[in-house]
């Protein structure tokens, strides 16, 4: 209405105006295009200026801000009337919690009657039982590899009542963000079914993890993300020298339970293992059975990866949370020439090796490893095939206080392997391996009870002192001289048949030292490497090593906790 009558008056004042300036004695001339669309300028101006165009302008301005500031004050009424009577919660994608709340909304019955969802088949770091539409009729079963869950979509919101509280439901994605968050909105004046939700959420997620250990690694934006969760793999799946697996459980056991002892002292809560030695000698099975037996999660820091650099590193390692296994795998792989200040460069700095992929320096790895920004409660795994290429600050004690060399397969570990390989499923777990009479007994009445696995097929019932017979003859494979992981390869083709597996080893493993020689000469045909696992010969680099680990001092142990 303003804006037509400040036209009209426009209009009006343009039509009264005195055109003296065009005329003159001999009439009127025409005016010069350019003249006149000045003076119409001028004159419109003149008229929004004028005064009865400024009050025009006044009203406008009232107006418009009156309903701005309604439109304001009604926004802020309402968003206060939502903070009194409802309590709104987020969970972004990348937490952990965001993980759990979607877990606990497919289970919610909600679901079943929304007009509107999103299927889907992500297990949100589950197995694949813990999300399941019902009815699905692998539900119970477990064949199906993929399950489907009902979820909110992102286009919509949901409403859900939970213990007589309103709930609303929406998944919302932040503009220029890939990641989504989702936003609960509860009718409820105190936290106290905030605290049940969270509570339950988490409940029903972590007991479905119970038997699992999960696995994270670090994504593009350098946070951690759950890459993937992993059975726990039982210790006594690990064939060690006697001591040795109980010794690093202790100790980080001892370790995690004295955290007081440390602060009392001024030493930093951080422990660190280095496992160094043959490939396919069991250092990263260690580290994961480690896990699942005191139920930490495992955080993977690759220093090949692209892109991280010190600060990075850093970053990484102080974002670790308080209790969690750090795990750096080939801690040599980040530098080409190894760690150790003594190996030449081309560019004169000894303190940066040469970093095609990865940007970053032995003192930026040392500063993350215990700097001021370092996580507090860690425990630090380190795994390396070179030791001797480590440098010397890398491994002292704070950063590197348990050091343990795995090597080729002993004729304990190799008798041990086949023993636990054939016995029937589930047998395995109650051995003790340094009480090999108990074994008898344990074995009969173990074997009996087994309903499942291969160990029921065995052919011509191999039993543990047939299995002692046999592996105690001359076909044993030699000490020291194939890998554990060599060894498994070579009883995965005689899964259930113990006495052909010893038959033929004596062949294998003339086939294996061919393989062997023809590979050090640098002959090996492709397809004859790809044929069967290779048994690696580790010994030109194994017999550089220190010591090796004896039943009865099994690790080197710079620091020891005395709490
Ligand atoms: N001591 C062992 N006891 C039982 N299984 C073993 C042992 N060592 C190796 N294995 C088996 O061999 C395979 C490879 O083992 P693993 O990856 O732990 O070796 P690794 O020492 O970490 O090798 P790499 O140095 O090449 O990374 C696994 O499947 C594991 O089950």
């Amino acid at each position: 209405m303003a804006l037509q009558e400040v036209l009209s008056t426009l209009v009006s004042s343009t039509e009264s105006m005195p055109n003296a300036t065009f005329k003159n004695s001999e009439g009127p001339a025409p005016r010069p295009h350019h003249e006149g669309s000045q003076s119409d300028l001028k004159s419109l101006l003149l008229t929004l200026l004028s005064f009865s165009a400024l009050q025009d302008w006044i009203k406008l301005i009232i107006i418009g801000g009156f309903f701005e500031a309604a439109r304001r004050v009604a926004m802020s009424l309402y968003s206060q009337l939502l903070n009194t009577f409802f309590i709104t919660v987020s969970f972004e994608e990348d937490d952990p919690s965001y993980d759990w709340m979607m877990v606990w909304l497919s289970k919610q019955k909600t679901w079943n009657k929304a007009r509107q969802y999103q299927v889907s088949t992500k297990s949100f770091g589950l197995d694949n039982l813990a999300i399941a539409i019902p009815g699905d009729d692998d539900e119970h079963t477990g064949n199906s590899s993929r399950k489907l869950a009902y979820l909110p979509s992102t286009s919509s919101s949901y409403s859900l009542w939970y213990k007589r509280h309103w709930i609303t439901v929406s998944r919302q994605r932040t503009v220029g963000s890939f990641t989504e968050s989702l936003v609960l909105s509860i009718f409820a004046r105190s936290h106290t079914v905030l605290n049940e939700i969270l509570r339950d959420a988490k409940q029903q997620y972590t007991s479905s993890q119970e038997h699992k250990i999960s696995i994270y690694i670090c994504d593009k934006s350098n946070s951690w993300r759950l890459a993937a969760t992993r059975p726990k793999r039982p210790l006594h799946s690990i064939v060690l020298e006697p001591g040795v697996k109980e010794l690093l459980v202790d100790d980080a056991r001892d370790f995690l339970d004295n955290k007081s002892w440390y602060v009392d002292r001024g030493i930093p809560f951080r422990r660190g293992y280095l496992l160094y030695g043959a490939p396919g000698s069991g250092k990263t099975s260690t580290i994961h059975s480690i896990a699942g037996e005191l139920g930490l999660d495992v955080y993977i820091i690759s220093l090949s990866r692209a892109g991280l650099d010190d600060s990075s590193l850093s970053e990484l390692v102080s974002d670790l949370p308080e209790r969690c296994i750090a795990l750096m795998e080939d801690i040599d792989a980040a530098f080409h020439h190894g760690i150790n200040r003594e190996a030449k460069t081309n560019v004169g700095d000894t303190n940066r090796r040469d970093f095609s992929s990865s940007r970053l320096s032995l003192s930026g790895l040392l500063n993350a490893l215990d700097g001021v920004g370092a996580q507090e409660g860690r425990i630090l795994y380190a795994t390396t095939n070179k030791y001797l290429n480590l440098d010397p600050a890398l491994c002292r004690p704070g950063r590197m206080d348990i050091h343990v060399e795995f090597r080729l397969a002993s004729k304990f570990q190799t008798y041990e392997l086949f023993r636990r390989f054939y016995l029937p499923s589930g047998a395995a777990e109650d051995i003790d391996v340094n009480d090999e009479d108990e074994d008898e007994d344990e074995k009969g009445s173990d074997g009996e009870g087994s309903d499942s696995g291969y160990g029921e097929s065995l052919d011509g019932d191999a039993n543990d002192s047939e299995m002692s017979l046999l592996m105690s003859s001359s076909d044993r494979p030699p000490e020291r001289e194939f890998s554990m992981a060599a060894l498994q390869g070579y009883l995965m083709g005689y899964k259930i048949r113990p006495f052909e597996a010893v038959r033929d080893i004596l062949g294998w493993l003339e086939a294996e030292k061919e393989k062997q020689k023809l590979h050090q000469r640098g002959a090996a045909p492709k397809s004859l490497a790809q044929l069967a696992p290779v048994a690696l010969d580790t010994k030109s680099e194994t017999h550089q090593l220190p010591t090796p680990l004896t039943p009865t001092s099994p690790i080197r142990r710079d620091h020891c906790i005395d709490g």
